[in-house]
Formats: structure tokens, C-alpha cells, sequence
């Protein structure tokens, strides 16, 4: 729908219309000429926008008409998007604590810091002070005199040259992705099953389980969707990180959710993958619905979170009798797909299986009707996938997948990815966006074995003192006290959209943490593989294409985000495009 006229598009967006329209005349801009007044079909549609909107906001949400207008004008009275945006906005505030809000203790350092006092955790600056130095510089003082405070003993290794010289397996992990109930979880139970990672008895147990409601062939999946709340609606709400070991490689599973619900979750687990296995089911209405969907999305998305190396798994041959020709089909239709989404086909390996008899899962297809197949097994094709090059010098960063009470002696624990850097025991750690620092009392590898350091690539467990639960959540960022990551407000990314993308409000994610965002400015449209700008200032963005955007977060936050970091850009449960920073402010 176009832009109606008769509001005022720079009423509720704040940005400078020069930087956006500067190509434009006043005529063009203003559509065919109806710029004079609202017409009676705008006041019509917005008179029935507003009460769908009030129904489905309900009384829970105390929004002003005008603002419902606003929001639907926004979105050309798409009431489902104007519903999502202010919800987002008037989300019912939990009940304030009485007690103010206390100084964080990384403030309070950083405050120290300012005031050159000698003693780290004096009282609370005034925020205005505190903030500026929060924001990166004059920490390393205060932190010092933080870890000073702590009990927990630091070995004060060189950690680096501690990895360089153990003989660590290599650390891989991989993301699986695809459409609804094309056989992921099944896929990647049978693995585990093959390779003994689970034992027989609980595998038994899980069919017993399953066969008791009728569905004995979910069996295999459970073992990857281990939840009750799972189990029971049958698919996977969280990312499931499942490790295993071959002989050469420490394996790490994320297992991402099918359904577009459950998007924000698969992006998490896509950002910390050192490369994807895409399930595609291999019957032909499975499939298509697949490339209308989720195999699509899915694809796009791992290949702008910056991952090149894909695996194709064509699942359920079984039931296509092994048929070559549909594989081919499949490789066909997929293949012309990846190469307009800037995959390079070299990265790309197609692999024939079948996940729920586990022929080319770990062994070789026994069926007569395969004898056309004589390429590597799914197993033989994630032990060729290089990892990505770690970042082991510098400052580390860690996003959290999993903050839980541990035993008596560690009643505060968290997993997550090193991203970048090292850490270990004794290291004082800062959690983003809350601002807090914790130290870290033990480290725990993801087989259960103690460690006193760990690496980028890893996905260790850290068990926290010196901090409160409250501090920590899923998709938070610990970062280096001394190199923190600063809480941007606004900033620059190179985006590839996957929808029209114009100047309007979208969700942008970093992992899991997700802020609410107003695409202020088309800067220019870009070549994809060069990067050369070849339009300026363009009014929209098609799907397909690259541009530079500039992008203003709502609220006071901010998103700890660092220039090469990827993020998404949502927008009413859709995946509008996503990018990479280049600069912020
Ligand atoms: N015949 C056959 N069925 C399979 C195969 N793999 C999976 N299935 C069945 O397909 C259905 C969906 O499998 P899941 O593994 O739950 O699919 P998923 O992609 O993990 O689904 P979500 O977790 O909801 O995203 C189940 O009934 C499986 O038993 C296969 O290789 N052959």
C-alpha cells in the first residue's frame, strides 16, 4: 500500500527527512497529487484499524488513540505490525521495587575511576559521571581493585600458550536449521544414538514414552528435545546444545526451532555456529512448502550471520525409495537459490539420508535403490568442515545460552560461547547490558570435566560468585572489564534485505538480545560483492538487495554491539533483512 497522504511522515519517525528524500521532489514525494487532506478511505480504514488494534491490544495496554494512529499510519494500517510495535512499546511495566536502583558495581568502579579515589566500591557516583566512563575508558584501575575483593585464587596463567601447548581436540559447532518437521531433531538424535552418546536404556525409555501417545517415531527426536514442554507439543522451543566427540573433533550440536515463532532463538544459535546443516525434507510437498518457509529464511539468515560452509542433509530418502532423481531435484532447486543468496557452491555439500534409520547418518545407505550414491556419509561430511579461525587474542566476549543454579557450592552458573578471547578461574568478568562484574569461581567443559581456562570456540560452563541472578540473562554478553563493549544507541550497518525495507520500525537482534529500532535513513544501495555504492539515497530497499542503513535503538539501553557484529532486523514476526555494523555513534 502506498503512503497515504494527509499525515505528517515526520511527525513520529524523528529522523531528518533531508537525508532520506534529498532525490526527491516535493510532487513525487507526495504520491499522485492527494496531498491536500486525508481522503475518505483513509479515515475509513483508520477508523476500523484503530478498533482491531484496541480488541487485540485488550485491556492490558493503556495506548492513546492517537498513538494507535501513529502506529497504524506507520504501517499503512497493517493492524497485525501495529499491534506487534506497540506491544513492544506499552509492554505492562512489572511492579517497581520500592528500593532505588542500585549503582552497578561496574559504575561504581567506573566512578572510582573518575574520582581517582583509591578505593574501588566507594559510594555511588551521580549517574551522569558514572556513564561516561561506563561506556569503555579509565576501567582498568577500578577493576583491579575489584579483584582484589574477591576470594576466588587466580593461577594468572598465559592462557594462549597454555592451549597452544596441550593437545586440545579441535572445537566445532554447528547449527541445525530447516523447515518445520523436516526430521532435525530426529536427524541429529540418530547421530548421537550411533555414535553412543546416549546409552540404549534411555533410548528405550524414550521409545517406551513415546509409544505410550502414539507417536513411537518422535523417539529418536527426544533425544535432542529433552524439555517435558517439548515433548509434549512435539517441537523444539529453545536451542538444544548437545555435545559429542569423534576421534579428531569435539562436536558442540545448537539445535534451532523450525517454526518462524522461534526465530529470535535460531538467529542466537546461528551466531555462534562455525557452520550450518541445513534438513531438507526430500518429498516433493515437503519440500516446496519448505522453500516457501522456513529453508529459505533459515539459509538467509546463516549466510548474513557471516557462515559460508553449509551441509545439506536431503533427509527421508526412505521415503522417496532412494530416488536419485529427486535428490538431483532438490540439489537443483536449492542450488539456484544458494547461488543468488551469495553462497559459494564449493562451501555447499549435499548429502542423501535418512535420520530416521539412520542410512548415510554414520554408515553407509544399505538400500539397493542407493547404488548411485557413493559420496561421503553426514558424518564424513561434518569431520571435513573446518571450524572458523578463533580469536584467541582478543578481548574476551562471551554470549550466554543458559543461566541456571548449579549444586550448593555453585548456586549461580552460566554457558555460553566464547566468542572471542580467553578467561580463567579467578577472572573478573562484566555482564552487558546489566552492567554488573562477577568473577569466575570454576570452569566446567561441556563433558563435565573441570577446566582452570578456556578458549574461543569453547562452550564452557562458568560457575559466577560476586554477583546476583538478576544481572544475568539469556543472550547477555561478558566481556573483559578492561575492553568492555560499549552500549550503542545508534549506528551504521551494510544490510541484505530480505523483504522491501524502508525507513520504519523493525526489532533488531544481537543473538538473543532484541531491542526495538527505527530504521532512520536509506544511506545507499550497495554491489553485493564489491561493495561499491551504486545508488544513493534510495527510497526502498528490495528484497535481494544490499544497502547501508542507519538505524536509531529506542529507550535509554542500548545493544552491546562492536563494529563486524551481526545483527538481524524483524519486523512483525518477519525477518526483513540483516546485517552487519559498520560504524556506530
Ligand atoms: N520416514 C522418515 N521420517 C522421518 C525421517 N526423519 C524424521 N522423520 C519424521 O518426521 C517427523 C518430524 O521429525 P522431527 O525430527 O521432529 O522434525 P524437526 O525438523 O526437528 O521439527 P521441529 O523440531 O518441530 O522443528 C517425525 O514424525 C519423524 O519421525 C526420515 O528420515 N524418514
Amino acid at each position: 500500500m502506498p503512503p497515504k497522504a494527509g499525515f505528517s511522515r515526520a511527525k513520529n519517525v524523528g529522523y531528518d527527512e533531508d537525508d532520506i528524500y534529498d532525490d526527491y521532489s516535493e510532487e513525487e514525494y507526495a504520491g499522485d497529487g492527494e496531498g491536500e487532506g486525508t481522503s475518505e478511505e483513509d479515515k475509513e480504514q483508520m477508523a476500523a484499524g484503530v478498533i482491531k488494534v484496541r480488541e487485540a491490544l485488550g485491556s492490558e495496554y493503556k495506548v492513546k488513540e492517537a498513538e494507535i494512529q501513529d502506529a497504524l499510519w506507520n504501517y499503512y494500517y497493517d493492524v497485525g505490525k501495529s499491534v506487534t510495535f506497540l506491544k513492544n512499546k506499552y509492554a505492562p511495566k512489572a511492579p517497581t521495587p520500592a528500593k532505588p536502583k542500585a549503582v552497578s558495581r561496574f559504575d561504581q568502579a567506573a566512578g572510582a575511576a573518575d574520582a581517582k579515589t583509591p578505593t574501588s566500591t566507594g559510594t555511588p557516583k551521580a549517574k551522569a559521571k558514572t556513564r561516561g566512563s561506563a561506556d569503555g575508558e579509565k576501567l582498568a584501575d577500578s577493576v583491579e581493585k575489584l579483584v582484589v575483593e574477591t576470594k576466588v585464587k587466580s593461577k594468572s596463567l598465559n592462557v594462549v600458550d597454555e592451549y597452544r601447548n596441550c593437545a586440545l581436540k579441535r572445537v566445532s559447532n554447528f547449527v541445525v536449521i530447516g523447515h518445520v518437521d523436516h526430521g532435525k531433531s530426529t536427524l541429529m538424535g540418530r547421530l548421537l544414538y550411533d555414535l553412543k552418546v546416549v546409552d540404549e536404556r534411555s533410548v528405550d525409555k524414550l521409545r517406551q514414552e513415546a509409544e505410550t501417545i502414539g507417536k513411537s517415531s518422535f523417539a529418536l527426536a527426544w533425544l535432542m528435545d529433552q524439555t517435558p514442554e517439548e515433548r509434549s507439543r512435539g517441537v523444539t522451543v529453545d536451542i538444544a546444545t548437545v555435545p559429542f566427540e569423534t576421534e579428531q573433533t569435539s562436536f558442540t550440536i545448537l539445535d534451532a526451532p523450525g517454526h518462524r515463532d522461534f526465530i529470535p532463538n535460531m538467529i542466537a544459535g546461528v551466531s555462534q555456529a562455525d557452520f550450518a546443516v541445513l534438513v531438507v525434507d526430500a518429498q516433493e510437498n515437503s519440500f516446496q512448502s519448505g522453500l516457501k518457509g522456513q529453508t529459505k529464511e533459515h539459509a538467509l539468515i546463516v549466510r548474513s550471520m557471516g557462515i559460508q560452509r553449509l551441509i545439506v542433509a536431503v533427509n527421508k530418502m526412505d521415503t522417496v525409495s532412494w530416488s536419485k532423481e529427486r535428490f538431483d531435484k532438490v540439489r537443483q532447486a536449492t542450488t539456484a537459490f544458494f547461488e543468488t543468496a551469495s553462497f559459494s557452491l564449493k562451501n555447499i555439500t549435499f548429502i542423501p539420508c535418512a535420520g530416521l534409520t539412520g542410512d548415510n547418518v554414520t554408515k553407509r545407505v544399505a538400500d539397493d535403490n542407493a547404488d548411485w550414491y557413493s559420496g561421503p556419509t553426514f558424518l564424513e561430511a561434518l569431520e571435513a568442515s573446518e571450524p572458523k579461525a578463533r580469536a584467541l587474542e582478543r578481548p574476551l566476549r562471551l554470549t550466554i545460552n543458559d543461566v541456571f543454579r548449579g549444586s550448593g557450592q555453585n548456586p549461580l552458573s552460566i554457558s555460553g560461547q566464547i566468542e572471542a578471547g580467553t578467561l580463567q578461574v579467578g577472572d573478573v568478568v562484566l555482564a552487558l547490558p546489566s552492567r554488573e562484574t562477577a568473577t569466575i569461581k570454576a570452569i566446567e567443559l561441556p563433558d563435565g570435566s573441570p577446566a582452570d581456562w578456556a578458549v574461543a570456540g569453547q562452550i564452557p560452563t562458568l560457575h559466577l560468585v560476586d554477583i546476583d541472578a538478576v544481572h544475568l540473562r539469556l543472550g547477555d554478553l561478558l566481556c573483559a572489564p578492561t575492553a568492555p563493549v560499549r552500549l550503542v544507541k545508534s549506528f551504521t550497518c551494510k544490510m541484505l534485505a530480505f523483504e522491501h525495507v524502508m525507513p520504519q520500525f523493525v526489532d533488531v537482534f544481537r543473538g538473543k538480545q532484541q531491542v526495538t529500532g527505527l530504521i532512520t535513513a536509506l544511506a545507499s544501495i550497495l554491489n553485493k560483492n564489491t561493495g561499491e555504492v551504486t545508488r544513493r539515497k534510495p527510497r526502498i530497499v528490495k528484497p535481494g538487495e544490499v544497502a547501508r542503513v542507519r538505524i536509531e535503538l529506542e529507550g535509554s539501553a542500548g545493544l552491546p554491539l562492536e563494529v563486524g557484529a551481526r545483527i538481524v532486523l524483524r519486523d512483525g514476526g518477519r525477518t526483513v533483512g540483516a546485517g552487519l555494523l559498520e560504524s556506530y555513534t
